[in-house]
C-alpha cells in the first residue's frame, strides 16, 4: 500500500557522533519518486575527523580488546541488527524501493550473517610456524602472526546496500580494523541506522564511522594518506578511477566490480529448475544484482521452451508497493538508473533483438508513475557480438542466445573482459566436472544461484574483481602478516 513518508535526516556519524554539515543532499524513494530523507555531505574536515577518529580508536579500547572480546562484540553487533530487524528493512525498502520480501530474505538476514559468520571463522583460523633446519645444525623456526590493517575505507554500492557494506565492515572489525564507510548516495539510510546499533552495543567510538556524499567525498578516502586499506564494491570504471587515486599512497586494495555473467542451459537441463533459477538470476532485486545473468545460452534443442517458459515467468511477476505481499518485482533504485536500462532496452532494438516480453517502463496511472519503474525484458535474435550482449545493464532483462555444442558455448561464455559469475544447466555429472572448471569466473553455480555459504572465497576475475573476500580468504586483505624466524 502507499507509504505516507516522513522526510528523514541523515547525518554523517563520526567518532561515535551523528554530525551534520547543512550540505544536504536528498534521497528519493524509487517507488514514487518522493524525497524521503535528506544526507549531509561530508567534505574533507568530516572525512579528516572519521579517519583520525578510526586512527585514535586503533590504539584505544578497541585495539586492546582480546581477540575473544573482540569477537564476542562483533557477535553482539549482529545479534542487534537482527533486535532492530523492522527498522533496517524500512530504512533499506525507503531507499531502494525493493520489494519486502526481498528485503527481509536477503539484505537484512545477511547484515547479521555479516557479523557472526567472520566473527567465528577468523577466530578459529590458525596462523602457520615451521620448524627450520639451519647448516649449524640447532635450527629455528617461523611462527606468523597476524595483526589489524589499520583503518579501512569501505566504499559500497546501492544495490544491497547494507548486504555489501557488512560483507565489508563485519570481516574488518572482526579482525580488529577501524573503518570510515562511504556508502552510495543513492543509499545511504541502512549505513547511518548501524551507527546507532555499534553505540548500543557499545562498540568504542572510532571504530565504526561513517560519510555521506558523492564520488568526490570517496575519492577523499581513497587519496587519504592515513587510511591503510580500501575495500570498493562498485562499477568497473569507478574501480579504475579508485586505483589511480590510492597509487600515490600504496593503498592495498579490495576490489568487486561489474560484470556480464553467462547462464548455460545445455540440452539435459532439467528445466523446471533451470526456469525456476534463471526466474531469479534474470530478474531478483530489479535485475540489479552483480551476480545476475543478462546473457542466457540455450541449447538449441530446448531453446524455445526456455523462451516462452521464462516469458510466462517474467509476465507473472508482480509489480507493487513493498509492503504488499505478493510484490516481487519493484523499480530500479533511481530515474538515473532506469534511463540508463531503458536506453539499452532501446539499442537491443535497434542491434535487432526482438522483444519477447516487456521492453519498456510500466504505466500504473497512481503515484508509481512517478517511479523508477522499467518491465522485466526478455529478448531473442540478438548476436553475441551485440553491445547488449556484452555491456553490463544492471537491470531486469537478458538476451537469449542459442548454441550447438559445449566447447562452443564455453567460448562464448568466457568471451567477455568480465569474470565475475557463470551459472550453468545440466543433469549431466560429467559434463558439470567438465564444464565448471573451464568458466572464467570466480563464482560459478551449477543447477543454483546465488547460494551463498560465507566461508568460501568470493570476487571476480580479469576486470570484475582483484583478490577475495568471505571466509579466511578476507584475512589476506583485513589483516597484515609478520613472520617470525627464531633460531635456537
Ligand atoms: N562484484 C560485486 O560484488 C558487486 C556487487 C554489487 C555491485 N557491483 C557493481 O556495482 C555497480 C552498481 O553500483 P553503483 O552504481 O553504486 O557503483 P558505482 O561505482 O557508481 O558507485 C559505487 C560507490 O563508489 C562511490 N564512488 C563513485 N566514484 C568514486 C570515486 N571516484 N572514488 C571513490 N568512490 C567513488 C559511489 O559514491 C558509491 O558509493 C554495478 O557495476 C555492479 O556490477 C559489483
Ligand atoms: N558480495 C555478495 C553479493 C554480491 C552481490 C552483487 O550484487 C555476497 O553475497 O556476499
Amino acid at each position: 500500500m502507499r507509504k505516507e513518508i516522513t522526510v528523514r535526516d541523515l547525518p554523517n556519524f563520526i567518532n561515535g557522533q551523528y554530525v551534520e554539515t547543512g550540505n544536504t543532499f536528498d534521497v528519493l524513494y524509487p517507488i514514487t519518486g518522493e524525497v524521503t530523507a535528506k544526507a549531509h555531505t561530508a567534505g574533507q574536515a568530516e572525512v579528516d575527523a572519521a579517519v583520525a577518529a578510526a586512527r585514535a580508536a586503533l590504539s584505544g579500547p578497541w585495539g586492546q580488546l582480546t581477540t575473544n572480546a573482540r569477537v564476542e562484540m562483533v557477535k553482539d553487533i549482529a545479534a542487534a541488527i537482527r533486535r532492530r530487524f523492522d527498522d533496517f528493512l524500512e530504512a533499506e525498502v525507503l531507499d531502494t524501493g525493493k520489494p519486502y520480501s526481498v528485503a527481509s530474505h536477503v539484505d537484512i538476514p545477511r547484515g547479521g550473517a555479516n557479523f557472526e559468520s567472520f566473527a567465528e571463522s577468523l577466530r578459529e583460523h590458525a596462523t602457520e610456524m615451521f620448524q627450520f633446519d639451519t647448516p649449524d645444525g640447532r635450527g629455528a623456526h617461523n611462527m606468523m602472526i597476524r595483526r589489524p590493517r589499520g583503518v579501512i575505507g569501505v566504499i559500497s554500492p546501492w544495490n544491497l546496500p547494507l548486504l555489501l557494506m557488512t560483507f565489508k565492515v563485519g570481516p574488518a572489525l572482526a579482525c580488529g580494523n577501524t573503518v570510515v564507510v562511504k556508502p552510495s548516495e543513492v543509499t545511504p539510510s541502512t549505513a547511518t541506522l548501524l551507527g546507532e546499533v555499534m553505540n548500543e552495543v557499545g562498540v568504542p567510538e572510532g571504530v565504526y564511522n561513517v560519510v555521506h556524499g558523492y564520488g568526490d567525498t570517496g575519492a577523499m578516502i581513497t587519496s587519504h594518506p592515513d587510511v591503510d586499506g580500501i575495500t570498493f564494491t562498485g562499477e568497473t570504471v569507478t574501480g579504475s578511477k579508485i586505483l589511480e587515486a590510492v597509487a600515490p599512497t600504496l593503498k592495498a586494495s579490495s576490489m568487486e566490480m561489474g560484470g556480464k555473467n553467462p547462464g548455460i542451459v545445455f540440452e539435459d537441463a532439467d528445466l523446471d529448475l533451470a526456469i525456476k533459477e534463471l526466474t531469479r538470476s534474470c530478474f531478483l532485486n530489479t535485475g540489479q544484482v552483480c551476480l545476475g545473468t543478462e546473457r542466457v545460452y540455450v541449447h538449441e534443442s530446448v531453446f524455445d521452451e526456455v523462451r516462452d517458459r521464462l516469458k510466462e515467468a517474467a509476465e507473472n511477476l508482480h509489480y507493487g508497493f513493498p509492503d504488499d505481499e505478493a510484490t516481487n518485482f519493484g523499480p530500479v533504485v533511481s530515474d538515473e538508473h532506469r534511463d540508463k536500462v531503458l536506453s539499452y532496452y532501446k539499442l537491443a532494438e535497434e542491434e535487432g533483438a526482438t522483444v519477447v516480453t516487456g521492453g519498456g517502463a510500466p504505466k500504473f496511472d497512481d503515484e508509481r508513475d512517478g517511479g523508477s519503474w522499467v518491465q522485466p525484458t526478455i529478448w531473442t535474435g540478438l548476436s553475441h557480438d551485440s553491445r547488449t550482449a556484452r555491456e553490463e545493464i544492471f537491470g531486469p532483462c537478458v538476451a537469449l542466445i542459442p548454441f550447438t555444442d559445449e566447447d562452443e558455448v564455453i567460448k562464448l561464455a568466457n568471451d567477455t573482459k568480465y569474470g565475475l559469475a557463470a551459472t550453468f544447466f545440466s543433469q549431466d555429472v560429467s559434463r558439470v566436472h567438465r564444464v565448471a572448471p573451464q568458466l572464467e569466473a570466480g563464482i560459478i553455480w551449477v543447477n543454483s544461484w546465488f547460494l551463498r555459504d560465507l566461508r568460501t572465497a568470493f570476487g571476480g576475475m580479469k576486470q570484475s574483481g582483484i583478490g577475495r573476500e568471505g571466509g579466511v580468504h578476507g584475512l589476506e586483505f583485513y589483516t597484515e602478516t609478520s613472520n617470525i624466524c627464531i633460531k635456537y
